[in-house]
């Protein structure tokens, strides 16, 4: 439980965001499948990624990690070995479905196992397909939850179409293509973040982005000998790019936070929401754009968010949702229905806290709608476990009138374990 009262002064001063944690998960993942050394500079030391390295070194891969500096000793995809003791994925979403891309390739049996909240997360829409390229999968309610058990190798290509924008999807699929035998093609209806085509494209993999669809063939290879350098996450600048909008009399500098445009939709509904956002040391020259961010406190107004800028926020409809209280007129939400399987139903989670803290918000099939220029109270939050759900609570709290209290803030260390030493900083 933490105590948490609103901010008088403002927030002023900089911080630098800690590393993506997509790209954090595929530099160990795709570090382990390649042959080499791979090294990681500004890897998120966050729950969730740490799982990724454990999973990697019960199939025998050698990484050593000091806080958010990682090294991965690669041997090659055929060198990873039958684990003796299930592979637990905590907390992580990513670590469950692109492992089951990884897993059904390989001649081995696995078990994968996450938390109460994985075990409720729909994973039919990677075992199915993975099943269909050939991989022997068995879980729970046939396949769709953990744990599952995967008997994998000898796989065949796949032409597959995807009913959701899922990178999560997109990659798993595109992973176990890597090691099928033929071409695997993913389309997606609305493009999700590309850091799986980025990076294995740094590791010298061919793969064709024609649109929102994705081709590669069978049997390659991954190069190594690579250096990889993190950008800060911008799902965790969101939540003070939207505090330096909201919190009265601040200025705040967020330094390296990571641009790639799939990513950006937060970016973008600041600005629509009339935000003051400037951007300097902006830098281009890796394979993930990034920037230095200045936001400054903003007369708000509300907006439509809908169609396929959704794949690009997903994880900051929680803390737009904060925002738009915050903001003249009214705020929709909708096409988010991919909210409801996140570590929480989101759109539950999201409506039911900011409700306790008096916002006029109410959720749809699809997403919400929030009525804004609502002044807060201070109530009793609660995380339910979600990292995103805690955070957006203690961002509210700043706003809130008297004291709020967070239950359940430790699931802030899936994504961002500096989030109250970065607070704490910009409060002076
Ligand atoms: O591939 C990834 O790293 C992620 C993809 C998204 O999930 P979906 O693929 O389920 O949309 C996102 O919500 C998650 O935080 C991370
Ligand atoms: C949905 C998230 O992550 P994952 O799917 O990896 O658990 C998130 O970080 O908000």
């Amino acid at each position: 439980m933490k105590k948490l009262t609103r901010t008088a002064s403002g927030l002023n001063g900089s911080i630098d965001i800690p590393g993506d944690k997509s790209i954090s998960h595929r530099s160990v993942m795709f570090g382990s499948l390649a042959k080499g050394k791979t090294t990681v500079e500004n890897f998120l030391p966050g729950e969730d990624c740490l799982s990724t390295i454990s999973c990697f070194r019960k199939l025998g891969v050698e990484i050593e990690q000091q806080v958010s500096s990682v090294t991965i000793y690669g041997k090659g995809m055929d060198s990873l070995k039958e684990p003796s003791d299930v592979l637990d994925v905590g907390n992580s979403g990513t670590t469950a479905r692109l492992m089951m891309g990884i897993l059904s390739g390989l001649p081995i049996h696995t078990v994968l196992i996450g938390d109460a909240s994985i075990a409720k997360r729909p994973m039919k829409r990677v075992t199915g397909p993975l099943r269909d390229m050939g991989a022997s999968i068995q879980g729970n309610q046939d396949g769709n939850f953990t744990p599952i058990s995967i008997q994998g190798g000898n796989l065949k290509g796949l032409n597959f179409v995807s009913p959701v924008a899922s990178a999560q999807v997109k990659s798993a699929i595109l992973l176990a293509g890597l090691q099928a035998n033929g071409r695997t093609t993913v389309e997606e209806p609305f493009k999700s973040r590309d850091h799986t085509e980025r990076m294995l494209k740094a590791f010298g993999v061919d793969l064709e982005v024609d649109g929102n669809t994705i081709s590669l063939d069978g049997k390659q290879e991954l190069k190594s000998d690579l250096h990889i350098v993190v950008p800060g996450d911008i799902s965790s600048a969101a939540f003070f790019l939207v505090a330096g909008a909201i919190v009265p009399r601040s200025r705040i500098t967020l330094r390296r936070v990571g641009l790639n445009p799939t990513r950006t939709g937060i970016l973008d509904v600041l600005k629509s929401m009339g935000a003051s956002l400037t951007y300097s040391n902006v830098t281009e020259d890796g394979p993930e754009p990034y920037a230095d961010i200045t936001v400054e406190t903003s007369e708000l107004k509300g907006v439509e968010i809908s169609g396929d800028i959704i794949p690009r926020l997903i994880d900051e409809i929680p803390i737009i949702a904060l925002m738009a209280t915050q903001a003249s007129g009214t705020t929709v939400i909708k096409d988010a229905e991919e909210l409801k399987v996140k570590e929480t139903n989101r759109i539950d989670t999201v409506v039911n806290e900011l409700k306790k803290l008096g916002a006029d918000i109410t959720a749809t099939e699809d997403g919400m709608i929030i009525n804004g220029g609502t002044k807060l109270e201070g109530a009793v939050l609660d995380s339910y476990g979600d990292h995103r759900i805690g955070m957006m609570g203690a961002i509210a709290s700043l706003i809130a009138n008297g004291e709020t209290v967070l239950e359940n803030e430790e699931a802030i260390n899936v994504s961002y374990p500096s989030f109250f030493e970065h607070l704490n900083r910009l409060q002076g």
